[in-house]
């Protein structure tokens, strides 16, 4: 062993030789300790790849957004909502967040499968045990975010997911790009009431007051989950496929649809239970902060007045009767399956 004088000049730096990243070229590790597996998918601004965490053997999700020197990235963003949240049930912890490799790079809990797939996953649409199951979740979550001063303003079935190992019954919220502080962190004022605001999240799901360019605040998140659950059980949403000359006119149309006929006709066939939770969130005012024990409530009802218990037995445990798409969670991964032994090999 060559003991160095501790007074003699250290070594320079090993230099960072990888290229800048692109998704054919990701980088072998991250951080020192978080090495890639593959490729989970494409957003609008960054790639997700699977990783495992080398000390742990933990599977984490990494998130990449290549730096532009004229563009202004937008995962340094996320990556703070999601330190406002730290520690908020069902929303997933951040192990390291920082550039590297030319690249802003989020490390995150790895989920499992998101609720638009495993709705596909069951056939295109979910049973009311598990839309109220789910939908429990989903108002304890937004009510403890948007406890913390932040609202989402993109909820979409994409964005839930559910979690792995002992988490895999609960649900999780991803993906938070959108979201926006709607309290002054230091007077804990809200937000003021703007209107003329361009269209925000997803307009399937987006609250009829965001069609007509309101500022969204807590009462549209909401809304916005009553959507959601409605497309959960359905399937479809009567405002799907619809065809306008431009985007902007075909958002005022949808917009519409959501304060007229079509939305009270789609209420007409659905559990009785959606009537009055839209009229409670309709009912809101710009500021004023949801009753969610009061939308829980609804659903429990619900769930009590068909003698169904909150069991966590969602439908996609049941893919025998209801499965017909393999959400990518659970395709077979062929490198990890053993080759077939014969016979007298094993005797
Ligand atoms: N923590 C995670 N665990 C597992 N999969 C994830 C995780 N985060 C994101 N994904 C998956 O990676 C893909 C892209 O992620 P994400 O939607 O966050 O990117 P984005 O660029 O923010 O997308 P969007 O276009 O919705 O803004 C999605 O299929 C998503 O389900």
């Amino acid at each position: 062993m060559v003991l160095r004088d501790p007074d003699s000049v250290p070594p320079a730096p090993v230099p960072n030789l990888h290229p800048p990243y692109t998704p054919d070229c990701p980088p072998f590790r991250i951080h020192g300790c978080y090495q890639l597996t593959r490729l989970i998918g494409s957003g609008s601004y960054a790639d997700v790849w699977n990783g495992v965490q080398m000390d742990t053997g933990a599977e984490v999700a990494v998130k990449f957004e290549p730096i532009h020197p004229d563009v202004r990235e937008s995962l340094p963003y996320e990556s703070a909502i999601y330190a406002q949240l730290e520690g908020v049930t069902g929303i997933p912890r951040i192990h390291w967040s920082g550039p590297e490799h030319g690249a802003y790079v989020l490390v995150m809990d790895k989920l499992g499968p998101n609720v638009e797939e495993l709705r596909r996953f069951c056939r295109g649409a979910l049973s009311l045990r598990t839309v109220l199951m789910l939908g429990e979740q989903m108002l304890t979550i937004i009510e403890e975010v948007h406890a913390r001063g932040i609202i989402v303003r993109d909820i979409k079935p994409e964005n839930f997911a559910m979690g792995l190992v002992e988490e895999y019954k609960c649900l999780h919220l991803l993906d938070l790009g959108l979201g926006k502080l709607y309290l002054d962190p230091t007077t804990g004022k809200h937000m003021p009431f703007r209107e003329g605001r361009g269209g925000i999240g997803t307009p399937r799901y987006a609250s009829h007051n965001v069609h007509f360019g309101l500022e969204p605040s807590r009462r549209d998140d909401v809304e916005a989950i009553g959507i959601l659950l409605l497309y959960l059980c359905h399937g479809r949403l009567p405002w799907q496929g619809i065809v306008a000359p431009d985007i902007p006119s075909k958002l005022l149309r949808i917009g519409e649809m959501k304060r007229g006929k079509p939305f009270a006709d789609l209420l007409t066939k659905s559990p009785a239970f959606f009537d009055p939770f839209f009229k409670h969130c309709r009912s809101l005012d710009f500021d004023t902060q949801p009753d969610y024990a009061y939308l829980r409530n609804l659903l429990r009802r619900t769930m009590k007045d068909h003698g169904w218990e909150y069991d966590w037995e969602y439908d996609w445990w049941s893919p025998g009767e209801r499965g017909t798409l393999l959400p990518n969670e659970y395709k077979l991964d062929m490198g990890l399956v053993q080759p077939v032994r014969h016979r007298q090999d094993v005797l």
